[in-house]
């Protein structure tokens, strides 16, 4: 009997980033113990594998609780992918200070992160790196890596990372709150089979108007009040076709096979330029 190749994720690498950690959860969540992880050098190449078939599932940061949205996944969806979300996972995110084994801080002539790692520790580097510059690179990992290998350098990412890549923490924690977290989508090509079961269901949707005119989003808002669903995030991204245009993301209680978000849809397909459906999958 031939072996049954692992499900395979894609995920923004290399090892050791917070994508890394976030794919391993929704694998470990989906019983799948030897997942093949795909590393890809950004968002849009995670959301590629996925459209393209080269994964069957892909991972992608959609908000952190610092930075708020995280815009590049937030304009795949909407203009790039017809990827389906399957799943969310929400990770602590506690940053450490990565420094070569041999350095002190005296040595670090750079801070180098991920726009997200060097965004979430801004205070700590304004209070404790005071006149450092800061550079970013393409992954919290990639900081660590380069750690490793100049005394002059060092990265904000964690302590699995640091390990990793033969570098050592010197300060850990130093992001700007405690309650830091990130909230990761998992997603699969469009008209994946649910895979992961809850009793709560939540669905987002990126909602594209017709027209900019008075009461639009009163409009969408009032679909969603006569069916009785409730509401749990909204947010506006720009069109990207003329300045002050913009399209919205929202979540809404329930799921698609629920009549209730069926009625509403229908009726918001009636009035707006397009309703893409991201995907409905259970509240973790
Ligand atoms: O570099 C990492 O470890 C990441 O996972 C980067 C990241 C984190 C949160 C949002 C977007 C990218």
């Amino acid at each position: 009997m031939s072996e049954a190749t692992a499900p395979s994720f894609a995920y923004l690498g290399p090892a050791g980033t917070y994508h890394d950690e976030a794919a391993r959860a929704f694998a470990h969540r989906l019983g799948i113990e030897n997942p093949e992880l795909v590393e890809c050098p950004s968002l849009s190449e995670v959301f590629d594998c996925v459209d393209r078939g080269r994964t069957e599932y892909g991972v992608v940061a959609t908000e952190n609780a610092l930075e708020g949205p995280v815009t590049a996944t937030l304009d795949n969806f909407a203009f790039r992918s017809s990827a389906t979300i399957l799943g969310e996972h929400v990770l602590d995110i506690h940053h450490c200070l990565i420094m070569h084994p041999d350095a002190t801080r005296d040595d670090v002539k750079t801070v180098v992160s991920h726009p997200q790692g060097l965004g979430q520790c801004r205070r700590y580097l304004n209070d404790k790196l005071h006149g450092i510059p800061t550079m970013t690179v393409a992954s919290t990992a990639d900081s660590a890596r380069r750690a490793a290998a100049d005394k002059s350098v060092a990265g904000i990412g964690n302590a699995f990372a640091a390990e990793l890549y033969g570098a050592r923490v010197e300060e850990a924690c130093i992001e700007d709150h405690f309650g830091n977290q990130t909230s990761f989508a998992l997603i699969g090509r469009q008209g994946h089979v649910p895979v992961l079961t809850g009793t709560k269901f939540k669905t987002s949707l990126a909602l594209f108007l017709q027209a900019n005119r008075p009461g639009a989003l009163l409009m969408i808002l009032s679909e969603f009040a006569y069916a009785g669903i409730n509401l749990v995030k909204i947010q506006s991204r720009p069109t990207k076709q003329a300045l002050g245009d913009y399209m919205f993301f929202v979540d809404i209680e329930g799921s698609t096979s629920d009549l209730e978000v069926q009625t509403a849809l229908n009726c918001l397909r009636l009035k707006l330029r397009e309703v893409k459906v991201l995907g409905s999958y259970p509240v973790e």
